[in-house]
């Protein structure tokens, strides 16, 4: 698609699918039942196989609010497939319940599970287009199978596909689509239902950056303008901080940790956790790593510091207090400052040439943790 990959899409031009949450101001009632958009409740899911039984998911229980964006993050066979599937029932749970806007999708009939899954769309890493068929055609499939009248199909289809910024695509063939634009066919296709929930299993995975943030964009603007409820499965973890709300970290089939995006990124408790976020930490500078050691070897060596902040609401260093004790002898020798839901969190490296114990208390009230990491010559 090229340069249209980066073209900001109104949802305001087309007709709000169903109202559901934002839209009729249910995302806000005072009603906790109605905030919630799936509810977990203790899910277990049991495979059996010529191998034996696999217990892929044990004793979750999470609810997902109404009207947010849920990450699902965890390492390749923690069971965040087998979570995810279980809201539209691609998977059923052997324990426990899953409830999706107050239906209990265990104890659906066939019939009635072909008409609940009408209001959960999703999308996938390859797409899952049919290649035989056209955009127009792969679109309106959902609605054909649905029997839905041709003429409100044709209406249906060009409205996703305005929304998706597919306008003028609908002749082509999949093959003849970037990335980008199949995953967008993929969108249309999931939303074509009007469904108040969006599952999406590694949606970005297939893309390159620059399309990636397009469909994250594209994402963004689904859920915040109709309302709908996404459950996202993603090993990239830039992508949650982009546009997650909250974040389960699942290991070994149980949750690890859970809770809001901002919290989890910056005070990760679990092990886990802080494995899948160590590609985002700046770790120490090479020319500096090279040269440190775990004790100070003689005067002329600097402690280097680290100062961490974020996750206590603090709103990074402030420079005035940060002025009060540099200019003794301080050089910062690497910064990083990010914000994640309006949270400011990060880490500051500084050396110091002043006494262990005394740099400590000077740095200590500027940051949520202080510590020295070695020592370096002070040619940094
Ligand atoms: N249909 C199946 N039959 C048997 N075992 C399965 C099946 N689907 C998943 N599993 C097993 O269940 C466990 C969880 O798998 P799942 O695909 O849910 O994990 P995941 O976190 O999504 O992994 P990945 O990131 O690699 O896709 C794994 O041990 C997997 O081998």
């Amino acid at each position: 698609m090229g340069g249209n990959e980066l073209t900001v899409i109104s949802v305001s031009r087309v007709e709000p699918i169903e109202a559901t949450s934002r839209e009729s101001g249910e995302g806000l009632s005072p009603n906790p039942a109605r905030a919630i958009a799936v509810s977990f409740d203790g899910v277990g899911k049991t495979y059996d196989t010529h191998k034996g039984s696999i217990h892929a998911l044990k004793g979750i229980t999470i609810d997902v609010a109404r009207g947010s964006i849920f990450g699902i993050i965890g390492r390749s066979g923690a069971g965040k497939s087998s979570l995810l599937r279980t809201v539209n029932r691609l998977e059923t749970a052997t324990e426990g319940s899953v409830v999706v806007d107050g239906v209990d999708v265990r104890s659906l009939s066939d019939d009635d599970l072909v008409t609940f899954r009408r209001r959960v769309g999703m999308i996938f890493q390859h797409f899952n287009l049919l290649s035989a068929k056209t955009v127009w055609g792969n679109v309106a499939l959902p609605l054909i199978v649905a029997g839905v009248p041709k003429l409100e199909i044709d209406e249906r289809v060009s409205d996703v596909l305005r929304l998706v910024g597919l306008e003028g695509k609908q002749d082509a063939y999949p093959s003849r689509l970037s990335g980008g634009q199949k995953q967008r066919v993929g969108i249309a296709r999931a939303l074509v239902n009007r469904p108040e929930i969006l599952l999406c299993d590694e949606a970005t995975s297939a893309l390159d950056p620059e399309t990636t943030l397009s469909i994250l964009e594209l994402l963004k603007d689904i859920n915040r303008s109709l309302g709908i409820t996404i459950l996202l499965i993603t090993h990239e973890m830039s992508v949650v901080r982009e546009i997650c709300d909250d974040v389960v970290v699942l290991e070994g089939g149980q949750v690890a940790e859970a809770g809001k995006t901002w919290e989890i990124f910056s005070k990760p408790a679990h092990a886990a956790t802080k494995a899948l976020l160590k590609p985002l930490e700046p770790g120490i500078p090479r020319d500096i790593a090279d040269r440190l050691t775990s004790a100070r070897e003689h005067f002329h060596q600097r402690a280097l510091i680290e100062l961490t902040y974020g996750g206590n609401g603090r709103e990074g260093i402030k420079l005035q207090e940060l002025a009060r004790v540099v200019g003794s002898g301080v050089q910062i020798v690497q910064s990083m400052v990010d914000r994640i839901q309006g949270h400011a969190y990060g880490r500051m490296l500084l050396t110091t040439n002043a006494d262990d114990q005394v740099a400590l208390s000077r740095f200590e009230g500027l940051a949520d943790n202080v510590r020295i990491l070695g020592y370096v010559r002070d040619d940094v």
